[in-house]
């Protein structure tokens, strides 16, 4: 049995802002810099899902990954797309939305999909700069 790790990219052109609501409006000021404006400022978010499988012997497949972009761009495209991450989502009521939050948020999402249990690993891209990796706790 060979297991590997198959990707798909999604794409996400989302808006938000830095802030948390367990720092004063000073501290989130020296914390986040301008990322704390709070008119928002946007990212074209770049988010790679990796899921880890044995190779069906008569598909070839861990996974069909026409079936995984389906499924993809309804929780996660559907959620995060054009949406302003901290208004029109509930999801960062209680944690900022930063990458790394957005990473286990999504994780948390797919969870609760047949990719489950498949999932290894989520890797987001901010900025050409800015990337975290998140594989599960
Ligand atoms: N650990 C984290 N640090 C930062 C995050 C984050 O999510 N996790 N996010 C930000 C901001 O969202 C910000 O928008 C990043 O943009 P920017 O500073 O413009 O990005 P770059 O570093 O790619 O641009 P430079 O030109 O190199 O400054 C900040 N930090
Ligand atoms: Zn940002």
């Amino acid at each position: 049995m060979h297991e590997v790790i198959i990707k798909r990219k999604v794409w996400i052109s989302a808006s938000h802002w830095l802030h948390s609501t367990f720092l004063s409006d000073e501290e989130n000021t020296a914390t986040y810099g301008k990322c704390n404006n709070p008119n928002g400022h946007g990212h074209n978010y770049c988010v790679t899902v990796g899921l880890k499988g044995p190779v069906d012997e008569k598909t070839g497949m861990v996974l069909n990954l026409t079936y995984v972009a389906k499924i993809l761009d309804e929780k996660i495209a559907g959620n995060f797309d054009h949406k302003h991450l901290d208004l029109d989502t509930s999801y960062f009521e209680e944690r900022p939305s930063t990458s790394e939050n957005i990473a286990i948020v999504i994780w948390q999402i797919l969870k609760r999909t047949p990719l489950a249990n498949f999932l290894y690993s989520i890797e987001l891209e901010e900025t050409p700069n800015n990337s975290v990796l998140y594989l599960g706790d």
